[in-house]
């Protein structure tokens, strides 16, 4: 990699989607599911992304992984652009076949991605006939069963030869993860995969997955709409987390700076939501919210999205879209005009209903 090329890099990404609005109506409705997301994510890197369900972090995540195209934006990996490798446009330095490789993912039910018809050692032998075509039969057998033994699956003789459904939903997590490492991947898309895993489950997942990274050498987006895992992971691994709201970013930085000091109003609500972040929770029974309801994703609000449920909202977040503020050393961004001391946000009158 070349100075300046992040693994993946996600610039100005937007994903909108299309649907008829009615039986009758031939008017098309635009969800804006990502709206103007960058991101970068490096070599051995944790991010997390969290929010409330649909704020557009499954999304963020495939299109990172190269399984959703932009509506406006690029994605690259490694400087080259995923779209570009696909369509063949262009001078293409990493075919995409290589890229789709490097990008994998797992998903909240790892039951559906595996062949309910293919054993363990099966469905962990493909990985292997294709990043290491010369590997002969016996080999790929033992290696399957060294990564069983790695994840706790014993005796791997025995898992090697089970069918999904004679696996517990934690040990067809850990198939997930195995075939997703098998193909040496950079950048693993973990779409609230812990999420279905009872707590003591979810710590043991989370901590075999950091784990495997230091051997598999990858990085991991973590999708999950629960703040108390995405702080756990991101925590232990020294990583960033990023919080959305309505398609948009409104707040990434490194873990403990945004658990102990968010910038963002809603970055503080999800910490009032997860009790285990808040020491103060008893004393804060009311949420900080002005209003519960969600927005409409195909008619988000002008302004600043977050300006309708905001407990600090001033008249002025009707208006502009906050840009993102960025603190001295450029990696805590927050989407808010209360991280700017002389903003005109200072005068503004409060918002009221
Ligand atoms: N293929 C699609 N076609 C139309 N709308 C879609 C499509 N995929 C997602 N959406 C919409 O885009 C928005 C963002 O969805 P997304 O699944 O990315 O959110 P999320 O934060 O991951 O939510 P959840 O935690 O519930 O999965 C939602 O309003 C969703 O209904």
């Amino acid at each position: 990699m070349t100075e300046g090329e992040h693994v993946v890099s996600l610039d100005d990404v937007h994903v909108h989607f299309e649907s008829e609005s009615g039986i009758f109506s031939r008017e098309k409705d635009v969800v804006k599911a990502v709206d103007g997301v960058s991101l970068d994510i490096e070599e051995n890197d944790v991010v997390a992304l969290v929010g409330e369900s649909g704020c557009g972090k499954t999304t963020l995540g495939k299109t990172a992984i190269g399984t959703q195209r932009p509506t406006e934006g690029s994605i690259a990996y490694r400087g080259q652009d995923v779209w570009e490798a696909r369509d063949k446009d262009g001078d293409v330095e990493i075919p995409f076949e290589r890229i789709r490789r490097a990008l994998q993912i797992i998903h909240q039910d790892p039951g559906a991605s595996l062949n309910p018809n293919k054993t363990v050692l099966h469905s962990l032998m493909v990985p292997l006939k294709l990043t290491k075509p010369d590997m002969d039969a016996f080999d790929r057998r033992e290696r399957v069963h060294e990564m069983l033994s790695r994840v706790g699956m014993e005796p791997p003789e025995d898992y090697a030869n089970r069918y999904p459904h004679q696996l517990s939903g934690g040990e067809r997590q850990r198939v997930a993860l195995i075939r997703a490492l098998l193909m040496n991947p950079d950048l693993i898309l973990a779409d609230e995969a812990v999420s279905a895993l009872d707590v003591s489950l979810r710590i043991d997942m989370m901590d075999l997955m950091l784990e495997l990274q230091d051997q598999f050498d990858t990085s991991y987006l973590f999708v999950s709409h629960n703040l108390s895992n995405a702080s756990y992971v991101t925590g232990k691994a020294d990583g960033r987390i990023g919080v959305m709201y309505l398609g948009e970013l409104v707040e990434i930085g490194p873990i403990d700076e945004v658990i102990e000091n968010p910038q963002h109003p809603y970055t503080k609500v999800l910490m009032w939501a997860a009790p285990n972040l808040n020491p103060d929770a008893e004393e804060e029974p009311e949420s900080p919210l002005r209003k519960i309801d969600i927005p409409d994703p195909r008619d988000p609000p002008e302004g600043c999205r977050f300006h309708t449920r905001c407990p600090e909202a001033r008249e002025v977040c009707k208006e502009e879209p906050p840009g993102t503020d960025v603190d001295d050393a450029g990696n805590h961004r927050v989407a808010c005009y209360r991280a700017i001391d002389d903003h005109e946000y200072w005068e503004s009158p409060e918002l009221v209903d």
